[in-house]
């Protein structure tokens, strides 16, 4: 809605379909108001009044303002009532003002508002004036740095930027250089050293999370590099990265793209990027010995979830199936792992694990990167309070055998498990939740798995703890690693493989970490989150109502 104070920039009669509109145009918002149509006015109503009430877009939601092509203004297209002769000569040119529109499930799409102007002149000073209202819109993206993954998921990366989201950029006036991968690790190795970084305002990955795991990786290398930092030492801050990322889902597993915007449709992502919205997140560093192993973005799994990703690989024939048949295997297999925890505890938050808050758009938790902001405690936010409140925290310590160890730096929520592993995880709060799975029965674990898939609370269990965690680390008490599976068996070793796998056996193998979808072959590892070390071209999940959800311009 126009605020009172806001002077308009423009205000003009424009013809809509077939009725008579009055339009204005101020810095914040585009809003029409139809005044009557020629029947209306043919029986003797008034023109000037009113017929509906305004509708208005946000300025900040206008994707483009372009001149109508002459073939829009010759024909009267669409089977709606056509304009007259009258108002056909009266208003001969047109031009059409695109935005976005929210669709069902947080899903977005674009609509276009297609006025008629009285002369070309005017529809000309209209479009530059819109076109100069959103280059004063800070945020917006100009200069995309695109990576597509043409194997992702099921190899439709390529088709999916190509038919659904270039021509998008096309219309909001940005410029992409477009590399599709040759290998894997290729955007990883380039972003990280030779790609000429300052010539963007960002970098688009089109793929799953292994594809956006990678991008992450080379830009918080590049990051750290052109800083002069270590991303090996294991106590040290690391330099948040100035690029975005945006991810345009074409992948098998797009967990980033449901914590972030709250669905895997490449539109949507597509105009969050247009948009130019920003999303901090967290991001955890993996290390081992004084040496960066992996980052993680979303979830590193120990035990249950790291067995499944170890048995799968050794299974890609089978395509996304091996995903259940691991699982299955992994659950009858029932190990445990013996090892200590140690992790420091985040206190002085707001948040905690179990309770009913969501990370939806503008978290109020990921504002204060988590931080108690309440009066009368003080907030502390240099780097030196924080590391003064981490050195005052205790680490606690918990031995064990373990089912699972988990570390949700997000919800990881997924339309699998639409909670999520940890529901009330924050994006951005610097802070992992980190889920122990003790030893327990398989119907207890059953119980609990399930629990994923619905809404019912996974902690609510006694063999299960769960923690808000800066930091942790795990100490397998074995030092065995399980050898890395071989390429090519044959049936004496897939048998013996199988002995091995089987709890009577139970040879002390450690467990891998499953790494956002990689495995990690070492057991003992340190874990330190990164306060917001990346930013996300999105906004996180917009909290409307279902009425608000499938509104087109707001009426108000
Ligand atoms: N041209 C390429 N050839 C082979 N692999 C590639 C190529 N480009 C990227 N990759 C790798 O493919 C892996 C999977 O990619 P992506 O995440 O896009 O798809 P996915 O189907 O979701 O993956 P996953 O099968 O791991 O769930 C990534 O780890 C990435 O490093």
């Amino acid at each position: 809605m126009m605020m009172e104070h806001e002077r308009p920039a423009l205000s003009s009669r424009f013809v809509l379909r077939v009725a008579v509109c009055e339009v204005t145009l101020s810095r914040a918002s585009l809003t029409w108001t139809e005044l009557g149509t020629e029947k209306a006015r043919a029986s003797g109503a008034r023109r000037d009044a009113p017929r509906a009430g305004n509708n208005c877009v946000p300025v900040c939601e206008i994707i483009a303002a372009q001149e109508a092509e002459t073939a829009i203004l010759s024909i009267n297209k669409g089977s709606g009532p056509s304009i007259s002769q009258e108002l056909f000569r009266a208003y001969p040119s047109a031009f059409t003002v695109s935005y976005v529109e929210r669709a069902s499930h947080h899903r977005w799409r674009t609509s276009d508002v297609t006025f008629r102007c009285p002369s070309a002149a005017t529809c000309h000073q209209w479009v530059q004036t819109i076109r100069e209202h959103l280059v004063m819109l800070s945020g917006r993206p100009m200069r995309l740095l695109v990576y597509i993954n043409p194997y992702g998921g099921k190899q439709q990366g390529k088709r999916i930027y190509e038919q659904r989201v270039a021509p998008l950029f096309a219309r909001a006036s940005i410029s992409t250089h477009v590399i599709v991968t040759q290998f894997a690790e290729q955007a990883r190795d380039e972003l990280a050293s030779s790609a000429d970084l300052e010539k963007y305002d960002g970098v688009v990955c089109v793929g799953g999370d292994g594809m956006f795991s990678e991008v992450i990786h080379g830009l918080i290398a590049r990051t750290q590099r052109d800083a002069g930092l270590d991303q090996n030492c294991a106590e040290g801050k690391l330099a948040p990265c100035r690029l975005r990322v945006g991810i345009i889902p074409a992948g098998s597993t797009d967990c980033i793209c449901y914590a972030s915007v709250g669905t895997n449709d490449p539109v949507t992502s597509a105009l969050h990027i247009i948009l130019g919205d920003s999303q901090p997140m967290d991001v955890c560093s993996v290390h081992r010995n004084d040496k960066l192993l992996r980052y993680s973005a979303s979830l590193l799994g120990y035990g249950f979830y790291g067995d499944v990703l170890a048995d799968s690989e050794t299974k890609r024939w089978m395509g996304p199936a091996r995903y259940s048949f691991s699982g299955l295997k992994t659950f009858l297999s029932h190990h445990l792992y013996e090892g200590t925890v140690s992790f420091l505890p985040a206190t002085d938050i707001l948040g905690s694990p179990r309770d009913k808050t969501r990370c939806r758009a503008g978290c109020r938790l990921c504002r204060h990167d988590g931080q108690l902001a309440s009066e009368d405690r003080q907030v502390c936010r240099t780097d030196e309070d924080i590391a003064e409140k981490e050195h005052q925290d205790k680490w606690q310590v918990v031995h064990g055998k373990f089912r699972a160890i988990n570390a949700a730096t997000m919800s990881c929520a997924c339309p699998r498990s639409p909670e999520g592993l940890s529901p009330a995880a924050h994006l951005a709060d610097g802070t992992t939740d980190l889920i122990l799975v003790h030893r327990c029965s398989r119907l207890g674990f059953l119980c609990h798995l399930l629990c994923h898939t619905n809404r019912k609370d996974q902690f609510d269990m006694d063999f299960v703890e769960v923690h808000r965690v800066r930091s942790f680390r795990f100490t397998p008490k074995h030092g065995v690693s399980r050898p890395e599976p071989e390429k090519k068996h044959n049936s004496k070793k897939v048998l013996q493989q199988m002995c091995r796998d089987h709890p009577a056996c139970s040879v002390p193998f450690n467990s891998s970490w499953s790494c956002d979808g990689e495995i990690l072959h070492h057991a003992a590892i340190e874990v330190r989150v990164h306060c917001g070390l990346i930013q996300l071209f999105a906004r996180g999940i917009e909290d409307r109502s279902p009425a608000e959800q499938l509104s087109g311009p707001r009426a108000t």
